[in-house]
């Protein structure tokens, strides 16, 4: 079908090039008419003229409206096709053809000869009939060549048009006995060639590009590749030869190389119309990498001496390609080319420019290798010393690439076709159109921006409950749950779905939710987006980007700082939405305190907040506090459970109850609302899992910003630090304006892994995530976030045989602790078991008292975590396989509560190490942020802890 298609397709367009140029002006209105234009000289150069004169602007794109000359489309075997009057021809309107279809039916020489371009982008449009060659749109992918062919353009133009549309004929059997070779300057030169010669469009998105190589060799060099390689030529050198050009890829990846090209072409454009007037052509290329291509640099350097023409760098491949080689190379000539090439195979220009090729880094160095053996082998001795005079300067490299690319595209067209094929199953361009029903509907983005405790999340939250349904999208569980608990108490029916979790409240129309648990295929007609800021984080990102694009809700109400305002503009500026912007001012004010507590802990004082950035840390300040002062300390950080962390707050709000100070790592940064009167920073650095870094000012300000809470009972909030060193590093955090974020997370949906995993068969999942990260196209506006995490569950992962693909993906979603190796070992075995298709049990038990020391209490932890990652996992995946949902979930609270107990049993035995002395050493040592020392490994499974006959222990 796809080949019949082909042939009738061929054979139209020919007619219309035959009765169009050659025959007389009548012809041109015989055959199909695909617009409805006049089809007279004069409707052609209406029609054709404004586009395809680069110099002309059209008017608009589309032909005048008239149904008169309509005409059915006749293909070859008499067949009628009929197209409405003044219809374009686009690819996605063809019906008989489907889109990525009608590439194949135009083949790469012939695609060439008549300059069709096709693009998969609603800007490329196919003319046929009157306007042969015509495209459309925001890319001109014209190429002067079809000036000349419709009659418009220079005499040379005009020849050079007559010469491919000859040329287009003779391949038809009409064979003719001259022709011209016509370079990119438009200058003719009659070749002798009694047989076929070839003309080609090498650049059919410039303006000019028609180079017509008489050479015999390059002739059979082309017919030898068969019609395959020629079409993932075509397709993989999207600018070369003006098939394919989408924007997306014009901007990612084509820019730099067009533009130099493009900038070329303008100077050689110059230069003709200089010669033409008599003027000269030395004005500078605005700093443009193109500058060098220019033609009058050329004999600035030096003038070839072999009678070849240098000053087109992209006539040199055909100039090497027709050659034999030349004498041994001269004195120093090898090593200065070797070290050119050197320059070249190192260049980050000249790789960037190989990857708009489809050539990828890894394969790029291969591929510069082999064109420095071809140039050495086929260069004649004039084009080295040419090449050599230029030095192993950028300017070389930029009269190398084109003969680069051309090499390329001859040699490695499989390469370059896989690598293309992986790309196109990589795109994750304009992930806005992932969600169609989304973009269906005009929604109202409302940005409440403001600092921390300014009410922005609680005015959301406001117009949420009015809604007739809604939904609250949390970066927390712990805040999912709050938020799930207020609404629910204001009499507004609300469940509460999470990773571990499942709360249906009977007719209820609302709904409190994680992020990633957010539902995109429903309407709502509030959603509330909470620290929208978060769409920048590395890790996380994509959660928000997917919330923020696909959620279908009337109002879209996303609470954060400042700094991802100008982001959400940008994507609202992408999406249509309409973008409502509120400004909040903290409720009560938020003062630096002048002094530090000089790293006393005597200087602690009720309603403080001491926040350190490890474990370790918080458990020796709490010691150290409580052996200094009469306060009791509470503690809060990330690893523990939700509930324990909003006992030890509520503990904590309480007032009279002893417990008035509270030891925090950055987790209370977001949700749990605490009455602080003073953030007091133990350190400002945090290790980041490489080296300890300082803590961003945004995240100060955030974890700053939680002192003086509305409703407590003091009157404004203050911060200080611990040691004095750190103050004014405080100081300038809290004055430092938020740093717009520019990009936000995109993760791929596991189809889009799939599809390329499709070109992949061979790797492992891990593997293809590298190579996705590596593939994957993306607007500035995205970037990938990283999956480090994932790779080290997929590796692990990897000895487990039988799990499909798709389970793959979704284990390593699970929330494991990838740094604990028993809760790794866990996930381990319960995707072992999973794969067997033999139900999961937990495979653990829980103790019957609280911890008594640290590492209890960080195996209560651990178990906590692996609960939660089972809960997870019989979430994500068919109940069945996991049928210890609700043991786990009773054991995960029963966990719960020993912890918050055993936080507050804990006392001052528990700690080992010393802090430094609390009379103002300074900083703490380097070593001050190491972690616990653990107990053996095994110590952590099923009955080798402290598990006596009362524990709950759930066996296999
Ligand atoms: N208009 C109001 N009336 C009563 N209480 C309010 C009002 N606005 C905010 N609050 C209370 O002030 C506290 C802080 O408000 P909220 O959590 O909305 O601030 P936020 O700006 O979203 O802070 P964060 O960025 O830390 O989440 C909450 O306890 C909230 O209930």
């Amino acid at each position: 079908m796809g080949r019949q298609q082909f042939e009738v397709l061929k054979g139209l367009v020919r007619r219309s090039l035959r009765r169009r140029f050659c025959s007389s002006p009548r012809s041109a209105t015989e055959g199909f008419v695909v617009d409805g234009a006049k089809p007279s000289q004069s409707s052609a150069s209406l029609n054709c003229g404004s586009a395809l004169n680069p110099r002309s602007q059209p008017a608009s794109p589309f032909p005048p409206s008239s149904s008169a000359h309509s005409r059915p489309l006749q293909d070859g075997l008499g067949k009628e096709f009929s197209f409405p009057p003044n219809s374009f021809l686009l690819p996605e309107n063809l019906p008989p053809f489907r889109q990525e279809g009608l590439e194949q039916f135009f083949p790469i020489q012939f695609r060439r000869r008549i300059g069709v371009a096709l693009g998969s982008g609603p800007s490329s449009v196919l003319l046929l009939g009157n306007n042969v060659g015509k495209i459309f749109g925001s890319i001109p992918t014209v190429s002067r060549g079809f000036a000349g062919l419709a009659g418009e353009g220079s005499e040379a133009e005009k020849k050079v048009g007559e010469s491919v549309a000859a040329d287009g004929l003779r391949e038809e059997g009409q064979g003719g006995d001259e022709g011209l070779t016509a370079s990119v300057s438009g200058r003719e030169t009659p070749v002798k060639k009694p047989r076929r010669r070839k003309a080609q469009v090498l650049e059919s998105d410039g303006e000019v590009g028609i180079v017509a190589d008489g050479s015999r060799k390059s002739t059979r060099n082309s017919d030898r590749l068969s019609e395959d390689k020629k079409e993932g030529i075509a397709a993989a050198s999207p600018k070369i030869f003006g098939a394919e050009i989408t924007p997306n890829e014009q901007e990612l990846r084509m820019t730099s190389f067009t533009s130099v090209v493009e900038e070329h072409l303008k100077d050689l454009d110059k230069e003709k119309t200089a010669k033409v007037t008599g003027r000269s052509t030395g004005e500078s290329t605005n700093g443009n990498p193109g500058a060098s291509f220019k033609a009058g640099s050329v004999s600035a350097v030096n003038a070839p001496v072999d009678g070849a023409d240098y000053t087109d760098p992209t006539q040199v491949y055909r100039i090497l390609q027709g050659s034999k080689g030349g004498r041994a190379f001269q004195g120093q000539e090898r090593v200065k080319l070797n070290s050119l090439f050197y320059r070249f195979s190192v260049s980050g220009w000249v790789s960037d420019q190989a990857l708009s090729l489809y050539i990828n880094s890894k394969f790029f160095h291969t591929a510069a290798s082999k064109f420095r053996k071809f140039f050495m082998h086929r260069s004649s001795p004039e084009l080295r010393s040419y090449v050599v005079a230029k030095g192993a300067t950028n300017d070389a490299l930029q009269f190398l690439f084109p003969s680069f690319a051309e090499f390329c595209i001859q040699e490695f067209s499989d390469e370059i076709r896989r690598y293309r094929e992986l790309v196109s199953t990589a795109d994750m361009t304009k992930p806005d159109a992932w969600y169609p029903f989304a973009r269906a509907m005009k929604r109202k983005v409302v940005y409440h921006k403001g600092p921390t405790n300014s009410g922005k999340t609680y005015k959301a939250l406001k117009r949420l409950m009015e809604a007739q349904s809604g939904i609250y999208c949390s970066p927390l569980r712990l805040l999912a749950m709050e938020v799930f608990d207020t609404v629910n108490m204001q009499g507004v029916y609300c469940n509460l779905h999470t990773g571990q979790e499942k709360k249906d409240v009977p007719f209820a129309n609302h709904l409190a939710c994680t992020i990633e648990m957010c539902y995109l295929n429903k309407q709502w007609e509030v959603a509330v987006i909470d620290e929208i800021q978060m769409m920048s984080d590395e890790y996380r990102g994509w959660a928000w980007t997917r919330a923020f694009l696909g959620l279908q809700a009337d109002e879209i109400h996303v609470c954060g700082d400042p700094s991802a305002l100008p982001l959400i503009r940008n994507l609202c500026a992408g999406t249509g939405d309409e973008l409502v912007e509120n400004e909040y001012e903290r409720f009560k004010p938020l003062k630096v305190s002048e002094e530090s507590l000089r790293g006393d802990f005597r200087n602690i004082q009720a309603g403080d907040c001491i926040v350190a950035f490890s474990r370790r840390d918080i458990f020796d300040i709490k010691r150290e506090v409580e052996l200094a002062t009469k306060h009791r300390c509470c503690v809060v950080y990330g690893a523990l459970p939700p509930e324990t962390r909003t006992q030890q707050a509520k503990l904590f709000n309480e007032q009279d109850n002893g417990y008035d100070v509270l030891v925090a790592s950055d987790a209370i940064g977001m949700g749990l609302n605490l009455n602080i009167r003073r953030v007091v920073f133990f350190s400002l650095d945090k290790f980041d899992g490489d080296s300890k870094k300082p803590v961003p000012p945004a995240q100060v300000k955030q974890i700053a910003g939680r002192a003086g809470r509305r409703g407590s009972i003091y009157p404004e909030g203050v911060t200080t630090t611990f040691f004095s060193q750190d103050l004014a590093y405080l100081g300038s955090s809290l004055l430092q304006d938020f740093e717009p974020s520019t990009a936000a997370g995109l993760f791929p949906v596991y189809e889009q892994v799939e599809l390329f995993a499709s070109q992949l068969p061979n790797e492992n999942f891990a593997k293809l995530l590298e190579r996705f990260s590596e593939t994957c196209k993306l607007d500035g506006a995205y970037f990938l976030c990283r999956y480090d995490n994932l790779k080290r569950v997929a590796n692990m992962l990897e000895k487990v045989k039988g799990l499909s693909l798709e389970d793959r993906f979704n284990f390593c979603f699970a929330p494991v602790n990838v740094r604990d190796p028993q809760s790794m070992g866990a996930l381990y075995r319960y995707a072992t078991a999973f794969s067997q298709k033999i139900p999961v049990h937990v495979e653990m038990g829980v103790p019957s008292s609280s911890a008594r020391d640290e590492f209890e209490l960080l195996d209560l932890e651990a178990r906590h975590q692996v609960l939660s990652m089972y809960l997870w996992l019989s979430q994500h995946f068919p109940g069945d396989l996991f049928p210890q949902k609700e043991e786990a979930g009773e054991m995960a609270s029963q966990i719960a509560v020993l912890l918050g107990q055993s936080l507050v049993q804990s006392s001052r035995r528990w700690s080992k190490r010393k802090l430094p002395s609390t009379h103002n050493r300074g900083r703490p040592p380097p070593n001050m942020g190491t972690t616990f020392s653990r107990k053996s490994s095994n110590s952590w499974n099923v009955g080798t802890r402290n598990v006596g006959p009362a524990e709950n222990v759930v066996r296999v």
